[in-house]
């Protein structure tokens, strides 16, 4: 894969995140969510790269999406035969959330980004619109820890494996009724819950990082937003795992289809032959290459929001790779028109 592509998703996602930015606070869910996904496809359009879509978002909720099986990249544009050649170009899948958090963004909270990964065709599961049960740890952690594990034995391990004791512990968990014996028995096994309205793909790349104080994400969130979080975390080196939630009654939201038999009848479609497998972060971004990019766009655990100011705005993106082997924090400040100063921090 061309190692410019690095850095041209990083645009992708400041691109992304600084439109969703611009309609913070203001309670319009929808009209954050659009303008991240707009951003995003005028920007990836103009990368010379034969892209495809496999994981967008919108068929949850009717939002609107960078559809799955949409080609992107300069060389689907009407009249790219007269600069293009396709043939020359590694075909690459891409999963996107323009806007990861977009009640965040409506509400003014922290934790919203842009955010995609990619990889070679074929390196990105197509993960279908469903719940996921996910478990997140460190890399000390990494195939010590297991989803199949109760939570308790879980944080014993992970308590062992970083040398600090349960006490000291960090678990985040989204807020929903579904995970209220979950959060019942992380506080009985003694450690500390933090409870997340939405964003769960911050909190699962946390993990990997010392000093975030995150030590462990647990519990079920959406599909797509696993696949995401687990190309980071593959690259990272951090623990992954991820089981498709199919059955409604387990969800308690309703939002994953009518009945347990329509969706298992749906991901048989999909080519899914065994529901209940736990993939780890090596099976859910399997290709060769991988590349993950996320912008903040309000203010988060990893990343700074997008600060506006006259004339531009400035950002915070990280930029990992599999390829590189880096994790790169990238500072920008974008010019819009000429500005009265430019704003350091
Ligand atoms: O919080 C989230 C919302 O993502 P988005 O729709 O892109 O703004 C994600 O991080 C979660 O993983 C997930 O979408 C959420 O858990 C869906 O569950 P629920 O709200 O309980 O239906
Ligand atoms: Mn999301
Ligand atoms: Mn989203």
């Amino acid at each position: 894969m061309d190692a410019t592509l690095g850095l041209e998703i990083i645009e992708v996602v400041e691109q992304a995140a600084i439109a969703s930015a611009k309609w913070m606070g203001k309670g319009e869910k929808d009209t954050a969510d659009e303008v991240a996904v707009e951003a995003m496809r005028e920007r990836m359009n103009k990368i010379y790269m034969r892209g495809r879509i496999v994981i967008g978002e919108g068929e949850r909720d009717d939002a609107p999406m960078l559809y799955i099986g949409e080609e992107v990249g300069i060389c689907t544009q009407a009249d790219a035969k007269t600069y293009c050649n396709p043939d020359e170009l590694v075909e690459i899948d891409i999963a996107v959330d323009p806007c990861e958090g977009t009640n965040l963004v409506a509400y003014g909270q922290n934790g919203s980004m842009a955010v995609l990964a990619i990889s070679e065709k074929g390196g990105l599961f197509a993960a279908p619109d469903f719940y996921m049960k996910k478990l997140a740890a460190p890399p000390a952690a990494k195939n010590h820890v297991d989803i199949n594990k109760s939570a308790t034995e879980n944080l014993k391990i992970i308590s062992d494996c970083l040398d600090r004791s349960i006490e000291e512990l960090v678990v985040v968990v989204m807020d929903r009724s579904r995970h209220k014996d979950l959060i019942a028995e992380i506080r009985a096994a003694g450690a500390r819950v933090r409870l997340i309205s939405d964003g769960d793909v911050s909190a699962a790349i946390s993990c990997a990082f010392a000093g975030t104080s995150i030590h462990a994400l647990m519990g079920i969130g959406a599909a797509p937003e696993g696949v995401i979080s687990a190309a980071a975390m593959r690259c990272l080196g951090g623990h992954f795992q991820g089981q498709l939630i199919y059955d409604p009654a387990i969800v308690k939201t309703g939002l994953i289809g009518e009945s347990k038999e329509s969706n298992l009848a749906r991901l048989e479609e999909m080519g899914i032959t065994d529901p209940d497998r736990v993939y780890n972060a090596e099976e859910l971004a399997c290709g060769e290459t991988v590349l993950f990019a996320a912008c903040g766009i309000t203010p988060g655990t990893l990343m700074e929001g997008v600060r506006f100011f006259h004339g531009g705005a400035r950002t915070q993106s990280l930029v990992i790779s599999s390829q590189s082997k880096s994790a790169r924090f990238v500072d920008t400040i974008h010019l819009s028109e000429a500005p009265k100063y430019l704003q350091l921090k």
